[in-house]
Parts: C-alpha cells; structure tokens; sequence
C-alpha cells in the first residue's frame, strides 16, 4: 500500500508505484537506477516528495507520498539492537529542488535512527543529485548529528556500496551495543525439526529452552516442525521460514536458535529469510561454555572450538552479524572480541593448539606422575545438571582427604573443568575422583574435540561412575547419550558404575523402569547423603578388585622399595628382621607387578 498524501493522484501512479514492492533489489544499492527513474517522473509530475523505506535485505518496506512528517514510521521499523541503526535506509526525492539534506531530513534520520537517509534532487522529471546523510557515532553511541556525504551525480548512485556504509557506522558502535545488549536480555525463538528419536521434539524444545535461558535469552516463542526429511537450503521448509520471519516480526524477538547443528549455508539463508540472527544449538553450547570456562586451559579450550566453528561461516552477512551481534551466539571467551579476518582466525587457531599442547604435555607429566603412585582414578561422568559435582563434593566430605568444594549449580554445565580430589576409602586405601563436563544431547563435534585434553582424563581412570539424574523423564535417554560420547573419546570399555541419583525425587514409577532396564545400579541421593557409604564401598570393591596379597623380603640396601609401598598406602603389617624388612602387602597387579622380585613365601 502506498501511504500518505494521496489525493487526486491518478490510479496510474499508485499502481506504478504499488509495483516496485515486488522488485528485488541488490541489497549492496542504495536503491536502483531504473527504480530512481521511476520516482522521480511521478514525484515532478506530483510536484510532492515520494519516499521509499529499504531494508537490510533489500526489500522495499514502505512507499509514501508527501513530507516524511505525515506518515508514521515507526510501524515499519523492524525491532533492532536497543541503540543501535533502525534497519532501514529512506531514499527520498525533492521535486524542483536541490539534492541535499534538510534540516528535517536530518531530523528524521537521527530520531527515527535510519541506516542511511538519502535525498535525491529532482528536474524535468530526471534525478539531477543526490546527497547522503549517515548518522555521526560519538564516544561509541548514535549522536544527534549526522555525517553527510554528496552531493553526486546521479548517474553515479548504483557505484556506490550502502552496506558497507552502514558497517562503517556500525562498527564504531560496536562496543557500546555490545554492553547495551549484555543488560537487555535477548529475546529468541526456539525451533526444532525432524522425527523423534531420543527424545521426542517437544522434550527437545524443552532442552533447548533450558539452554538457551542458560545463556542468558529470554524465550519469547517455541515451535517445531516434525518433518522425516531436512530441508538442505533452509533446514525447515522455507514457506514456514517465512511463517517464522512473521511471528519474529511481531514478537519483536531478536534472533532464532535451531535445535540442530546447521550449515553455513543454511545459517545464511535463513539469516535473509528470518532477516536476524540465526543461531545453531552447536554455536549455543560454545556460547555457554564461552560463560563458564574458568581455567585457563578451559578457556582456551573453548576458544579453540569456537574458532573452527566460526571459520568456515564467516561470509557475508553471517560475518558482519558477528561482529556486530554482541549476545548470544557470539560471546567470546573471556571479552575478547573474534576478527574477521581468516588469516588471523588461522593463525589464532594455530597458536591454540601450540599452546593446548603444551598443556596436554603437562597433563601427561601429572598423569604418569599419579601413575606411579599407583592410586587408581574414578572419574565421575554424567548428563549435564545430573549432580556430579554434588556428590563429588559430598564424597570429599564424608571422606575426603582434602576438602576444597567444586561449584555446584542447578544450570547446564556448571562445571567445565575437570578437578581431581583424593578420597579415603573404607578400606583405608585412597582413590583419587575427579569431576568432569557434563555430557549432552548432540555435543557439538568441535566441543568434543576441543575438550580432549580434559576428556582424556576419562580414558585413562580405572573406573567410571555414570551418574544419572533419576528423577529426569529422559534418564533412559540421557544414559544412552553418555554411553554414545564416551564411546566416541575412546572410553566405551571402560569398567563403569552406574549411579541412579536423585532419589529423594525420583517417582517410583519411572524408577522401577530403570531398575528393570539396567543392572547393578547403585541408587543414591548426593544431597542427602544416602546410601554414599554403599557407593564407596562399591568404588573399592571395583579399584581393588584385582588385588595381591603377598609376602616380601625387602633387604636393608633397598628401603626405598619400602618408601614406595608406603606411598602406595599398601602395607598391613611391617616387620624389622635380620635379613631385611618383612612386609605383607594388599596391592594392586600394578604395584605388585614392581616389587614380586623380593616376594618370600
Ligand atoms: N533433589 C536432589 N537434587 C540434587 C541431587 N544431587 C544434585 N542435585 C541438584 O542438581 C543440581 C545440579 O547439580 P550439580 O552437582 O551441579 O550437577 P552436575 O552434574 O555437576 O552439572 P554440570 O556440572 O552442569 O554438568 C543442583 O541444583 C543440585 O543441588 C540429589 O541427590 N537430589
Ligand atoms: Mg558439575
């Protein structure tokens, strides 16, 4: 529709104009030659201004008749960034007159935050000239004044790159709209696709509302399409893309997230269809772990994995919004901001992995350093919010050896990093349990990748607890996750425990399911306390399995053997004879394995 002051202009013009709505532009032009010419015959021949609002993706959004002042703009206005550029560019004509800006150009352009005000000067029905006024940024913030560049020839306004201009702006307002949006929680919405298979597509949508709110979004809006076959251009059909580009419109949210890993491509398809920020579930998990790595390997960990996830999606408009999206999906780690630039992102890339080598190369030290110690390691693995780092914590105080507390939370991955804490154990022997990342549905590829160094602990511990939430309706579904990642970081065969948690909640019902399906579980609740003394014991009759009991002799010229099975915490008896020491030791294969020389019957 065309608006504004209409009166007595032929059908004709109306009609030519109500026309233009279908072309599509370049969305790099400020508007086209052959749509100037258009204007500028009807705005003479009206001897009235015409004003066309453009958007980002170049799509005509408003065509109106007369001043600016008589229509309301504000309703064509997609919601943007709090502070930021409205999204739109207004190109306007002024019949007989010179194409420059007036003082209520400028006005608009600045109180209604256009990407770009243009005035193009208008004679003989022919476009003569045009000006262009781009808002001025001052100390990071839109000022009230404005940057004018012109006037040209017309003939010249096809050459030149209005996005580009608009970038310029928006760059400088980077940092500012950055913190601006870190206060304003982001709207989002949610959308998933495809069959059920885990978990059903409803239970899905509520995992990822979870993680999104973890990110720090608001969800506005859930929806999902069950569909057996995904869409390779637009991931969901693009009739419903559109129905989503709507709902987003009048729900004002600021960005969709998919419940899936998606392609570059699709990200850029459904960034012009849904015209915002389109975020993957894979780049919503980096994003909250961007948030939670505290150590320094964690953080690089992190960065890393972000990094490959990024590269081969920075093109286009995926590449500006990541610059200048700020929020969700495009946390750095720490505050540090990623460049666009490849060469650099490579360059980065590469320097990570020198740098996570080294600290792999540190953890191998530490790892053989405890192998010669000989004390067995039980990583606690599980679901993210299954209550590992409750109960390692709860574990360390009833029988800790030292008692430093690992963070516990009621929200997704808590923990990132892995931590080791001693633990004495009834039978007066030590184990040492250590905490990791929480597990999820869909692990981003990069993540596990990334998390190597910290997963590899899993591979070389003596034994796994698996520690399920009883009381979630998709246990069943979450223990075959874990046991599908652990499979994937090489740690499918090894001995696990597995420990059914939260049974101050958990429904009998569902319960008893689990009962049913898995064996030899051990049923606890971490909070309470209940039943840990079982699970100890449990944990020693599974490390201590294969114990020897042996006899040895040990002459006076080697009491560091005797040192060494100290350290090992495995005498039971010490005896100063003539001939040497005579010790009865309970011992694992391993230690064993170094000291059967000296063994007496
Ligand atoms: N009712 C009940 N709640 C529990 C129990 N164990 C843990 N929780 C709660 O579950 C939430 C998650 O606990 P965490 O120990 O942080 O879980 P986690 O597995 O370490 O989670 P991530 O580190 O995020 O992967 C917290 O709010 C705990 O208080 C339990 O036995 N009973
Ligand atoms: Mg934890």
């Amino acid at each position: 529709m065309i608006r504004g002051n209409l009166e007595g202009v032929k059908k004709s013009y109306i009609n030519e104009l109500e026309a233009l709505f279908e072309i599509d532009l370049d969305k790099n032009l400020i508007i086209s030659k052959d749509i100037l010419n258009v204007l500028s015959r009807i705005s003479w021949e009206l001897k009235r201004e015409i004003s066309i609002y453009i958007n980002r993706r170049g799509k005509i959004v408003d065509i109106a008749i007369g001043d600016s002042e008589t229509v309301n703009l504000e309703e064509i206005f997609e919601k943007r960034k709090e502070g930021g550029l409205s999204g739109i560019r207004c190109i306007h004509t002024h019949p007989s007159g010179q194409g420059e800006l007036s003082v209520v150009d400028i006005t608009a352009l600045v109180s209604l935050r256009f990407d770009m005000m243009v005035a193009v000067g208008v004679n003989e029905g022919k476009p003569i000239d045009f000006s262009i006024g781009l808002i001025s940024v001052i100390d990071g913030m839109l000022s009230k004044r404005a940057d004018i560049l012109g006037p040209y020839e017309a003939g010249i306004i096809e050459s030149i790159d209005a996005l580009k201009l608009i970038r310029e702006v928006e760059e400088k307002l980077e940092e500012r709209v950055f913190i601006l949006e870190e206060k304003a929680k982001e709207k989002v919405i949610l959308v998933a696709a495809g069959n059920d298979d885990l978990y059903t597509v409803e239970e899905s949508l509520e995992e990822l509302k979870e993680l999104a709110e973890t990110a720090g979004a608001e969800v506005v809006f859930k929806l999902y399409q069950k569909k057996s076959k995904i869409d390779p251009a637009t991931y969901i059909g693009s009739g419903k893309a559109r129905e989503i580009s709507l709902l987003r419109q009048s729900l004002m949210a600021d960005a969709v997230i998919f419940d899936d890993q998606l392609s570059p491509a699709q990200i850029r398809n459904l960034e012009e269809i849904l015209g915002c920020k389109v975020i993957d579930r894979t780049a919503l998990i980096l994003d909250i772990f961007a948030q939670r790595a505290k150590s320094k390997e964690g953080k690089l960990q992190v960065e890393l994995a972000q990094l490959k996830y990024r590269l081969p999606r920075l093109t286009g408009f995926g590449a500006m919004l990541s610059r200048t999206g700020g929020g969700i999906g495009t946390r750095g780690p720490g505050e540090k901001k990623l460049e666009i630039d490849k060469r650099h992102i490579m360059r980065r890339i590469n320097d990570l992995e020198k740098e996570l080598e080294a600290v792999r190369n540190t953890r191998q030290v530490q790892r053989e350093k405890r192998l010669s110690n000989e004390i067995p390691v039980v990583s606690i693995v599980g679901y993210t919010n299954a209550g590992k780092s409750t109960l390692r914590n709860k574990l360390c105080e009833i029988a800790g050896v030292d008692k430093e507390k690992v963070f516990e939370a009621n929200m997704l991955f808590a923990t990132l990093d892995t931590t080791t804490r001693l633990v004495n154990l009834p039978n007066g022997k030590d184990v040492l349990i250590s905490d990791t990342v929480g597990f999820i549905r869909k692990l981003p590829h990069e993540l596990v990748e990334a998390f190597k160094s910290t997963l590899e602990e899993i591979i070389y511990s003596d034994l796994i607890l698996h520690v399920v939430d009883a009381s979630n309706k998709n246990a069943e579904a979450q223990i075959k996750v874990v046991n599908s990642v652990l499979e994937e970081i090489g740690a499918g065969d090894k001995r696990k425990i597995l420990v059914l948690n939260k049974m101050d909640i958990a429904d009998c019902e569902s319960l008893e399911i689990l009962r049913g399906k898995f064996k030899d579980v051990v049923e606890i609740s971490a909070v309470e306390g209940t039943n840990l003394d079982v699970l100890l014991k449990v944990i020693q009759d599974n490390v201590y399995k294969d114990m020897i009991r042996a006899k040895l002799l040990i002459p006076y010229s080697d009491t560091k053997v005797v040192s060494y099975l100290h350290q090992n915490n495995c005498i039971e008896k010490e005896e100063y004879t003539e001939e040497g020491i005579l010790v009865c030791i309970n011992t694992t294969k391993d230690v064993y394995g170094r000291i059967k020389e000296f063994e007496v019957e």
